[in-house]
């Protein structure tokens, strides 16, 4: 068995996490910049010592152990290759060092270097390599030790895009079975190694759900980025056709108070909630529809924006914009409030009380359309348009 226990803080950074990985699981370690990710691998490796708490590994506790004695191995960006060793001896270096003869654990590197289809470089330098050639041999290096445990640490991230897909095909063949941690920022790594993803955020765990969890239904900000989704944080007012005031449940169509103005969806959380709760409203780029002048109709959406900017996407365009303090016609709605903001929102923006609190304004949005109907709309930065997405297209979940 070599699962993980981890138990830690590390004061003077802040971080405090608790993680319990099986054996065999992959994890993706997501986050924003300085969230801690490689901390975390740093505690897990032995080169860093937790302030409090305890790491364990398939049951051993570890956290005393300098990091030579934990069978874990780390994999950063960089291959950090033994330059003054052929690559022969690169690999052949941890079984070597853990007592194996010489005949051996040449024996053994010969095969992870195949393994890896880097049999060809073996007598070559580190120098002599390209970066993806590296990249394998480090990833031999690794395997070679025989550890327990892999540690990731952005992998791909100082590779060319065009070997990155190789080598994480390679990579999925060596994590099968194995336990792991892999910080990534890329969610194509995140959907194809990983069981499991972990969200971090100033040094606290703020998401840990299956992959497909959270690339559907992200709960953080961060994975809803990464996901292409765009995520509205909130206080629930309550239903949408119904007074302020009872208990919402699933499927119910709900209407959130958010920086944006009143956001209608619906509630797709199994726990009910009531009004005053925090919650979140999920949206789908590819659901926003953009026009010049908010349409009527069935409850929508409509969101007045200024475009910042576009992205090539597909064959699509997505238009990132942000939230615009009223234009136009349309005349400033309610400061705040649960009522007002619920009528606002059922009765559409036609009666001229679609509106955006100064908040809105810091609040990206995106919309994917075709560039056809960019050309249309004539979409260009500092133009002002609507964003229009039906209730029934935006989820709403229970926020933390
Ligand atoms: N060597 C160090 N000494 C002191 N503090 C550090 C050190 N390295 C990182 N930190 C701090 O610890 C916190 C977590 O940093 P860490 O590098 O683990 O984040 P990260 O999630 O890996 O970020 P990134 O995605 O930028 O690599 C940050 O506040 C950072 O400033």
């Amino acid at each position: 068995m070599a699962d993980v226990r981890i138990d830690v803080a590390l004061a003077p950074r802040h971080l405090q996490v608790t993680l319990d990985v099986p054996d065999g699981q992959v994890v993706a370690v997501l986050g924003p910049n300085g969230a801690g990710k490689s901390t975390l691998l740093a505690l897990l490796s032995g080169t860093l010592a937790p302030t409090a708490g305890s790491v364990a590994i398939g049951g051993r506790d570890v956290t005393g152990l300098p990091a030579h004695r934990r069978r874990v191995a780390l994999l950063s960006q960089d291959a950090l290759l033994f330059p003054h060793l052929s690559v022969l001896d690169n690999v052949a270096f941890a079984p070597r060092a853990a007592g194996v003869r010489r005949a051996h654990s040449e024996e053994r590197a010969r095969e992870w270097l195949e393994a890896v289809d880097a049999g060809q470089f073996a007598d070559r330098r580190p120098g002599q390599l390209s970066g993806g050639q590296a990249q394998r041999v480090a990833i031999a290096r690794a395997l070679a030790a025989d550890p327990e445990v892999l540690l990731l640490d952005e992998p791909f991230a100082a590779l060319d895009v065009a070997v990155a897909p190789q080598l994480r095909a390679l990579l999925r063949r060596v994590l099968a079975g194995r336990t792991a941690l892999v910080v990534t920022h890329d969610l194509v790594d995140v959907v194809t190694l990983a069981d499991r993803a972990v969200v971090l955020e100033a040094g606290r765990v703020v998401e840990d759900r299956p992959v497909r969890e959270l690339v559907e239904s992200p709960r953080s900000r961060f994975a809803a980025h990464l996901a292409g989704r765009v995520l509205l944080e909130g206080t629930l007012a309550g239903e949408l056709d119904a007074d302020a005031g009872g208990e919402v449940h699933r499927g119910d169509a709900v209407v959130i108070a958010t920086a944006l103005g009143p956001v209608a969806g619906l509630w797709q959380d199994d726990t009910a909630a009531g009004p005053g709760a925090t919650a979140l409203a999920l949206v789908d780029p590819a659901a926003v529809s953009l026009h010049r002048e908010a349409p009527h109709g069935s409850p929508r959406n409509c969101w007045p924006v200024e475009v910042a900017g576009m992205e090539p996407l597909g064959g699509q365009l997505r238009v990132i914009a942000h939230g615009v303090g009223s234009y136009g016609a349309v005349a400033q709605g309610p400061a705040g409030g649960v009522a007002p903001t619920v009528t606002a929102v059922r009765d559409g923006v036609s009666r001229g009380e679609a509106y955006v609190p100064e908040g809105g304004r810091s609040v990206r949005l995106a919309a994917d359309i075709t560039p056809a109907a960019a050309a249309d709309l004539a979409v260009a930065p500092g133009r002002r348009l609507w964003f229009v997405v039906k209730a029934q297209q935006v989820r709403v979940y229970a926020g933390h």
